[in-house]
């Protein structure tokens, strides 16, 4: 059986989100260096033939099915921006661990994501103005979606690490269908405090000017840690606790209807 083990406890899950910090962080600065370039995001600018939508939507639908061709959504910790008509995979198929119950597949985020991107974040950390760089920026405007969804749909492997972890005290909060109490258990006030702290600390080390001629400097950086903070604050750690508490609502099916669900999960 070359079924990969479950490999998810709420430590390496931790662990794995620490790690996207960087990606995030990274795709923020790489995003920050053009201006908002709205003609980006304007579906009367181009006309490409066969194709209704903004140049994103054209470089995200394109970039999406080539990507799930080559296996990307394979992996159940991606989730695509345009699931419709994605292509299949054409890859041999790694066999990933069935981790999370199949019905976890269903809970897909990234049109409120989407929404919220455009309407919340954008505007916190980039500069306005138009230098021309649409196909660029639509690149960067992806790989930065792309970060933050998996980052935020990771809530899904955490609430069921931390179920698995202490089934007792989450099996009566399900069952009774109490969403805050449930929202109440899954929360670490002291993790998310770090977490706040360290994405500021990191975009600080990640967003100085690194030079030969003189010692690092702060003051200057390529993306505003404090606005990292703010985005992780305001929007990341809450959205990644709505998956976490959807996932754990929706437990209500499998354990109500395969009672041995929660003992073969070992
Ligand atoms: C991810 C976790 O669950 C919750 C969400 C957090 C986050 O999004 O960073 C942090 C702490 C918890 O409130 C966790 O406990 O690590």
């Amino acid at each position: 059986n070359k079924m990969a083990k479950a490999q998810y406890t709420v430590d390496s899950a931790r662990a794995s989100l620490v790690r996207q910090e960087d990606t995030i962080i990274f795709a923020l600065i790489e995003r920050a260096r053009f201006p908002l370039n709205s003609p980006t995001y304007n579906q009367s600018y181009t006309s490409i033939p066969q194709f209704q939508g903004s140049l994103l939507d054209f470089v995200i639908s394109n970039t999406e099915a080539m990507q799930s061709k080559a296996g990307r959504y394979i992996n159940p910790e991606e989730n695509p921006f345009i699931p419709t008509n994605l292509p299949p995979s054409v890859v041999p198929r790694y066999p990933f661990s069935q981790f999370l119950h199949p019905a976890a597949a269903l809970i897909n985020m990234n049109k409120e994501i989407w929404k919220l991107y455009f309407n919340e974040l954008l505007p916190m950390f980039v500069a306005s103005g138009d230098d021309g760089n649409y196909a660029q920026t639509a690149v960067t405007d992806l790989m930065l979606l792309q970060a933050i969804s998996r980052r935020i749909h990771y809530g899904k492997f955490v609430a069921e690490a931390k179920f698995r972890e202490a089934p007792q005290g989450y099996e009566p909060l399900i069952r009774g269908r109490d969403r805050e109490a449930l929202m109440k258990l899954l929360t670490s006030v002291r993790v998310e405090e770090m977490v706040v702290k360290r994405v500021e600390k990191k975009a600080m080390v990640f967003g100085q000017e690194v030079s030969l001629d003189h010692d690092v400097k702060g003051g200057t950086y390529k993306v505003d840690p404090s606005v990292v903070s703010l985005l992780y604050q305001k929007w990341l750690i809450p959205l990644t606790k709505t998956v976490e508490s959807r996932r754990e609502c929706r437990k209500i099916k499998t354990l109500n209807y395969n009672p041995s669900f929660v003992k073969r999960i070992d």
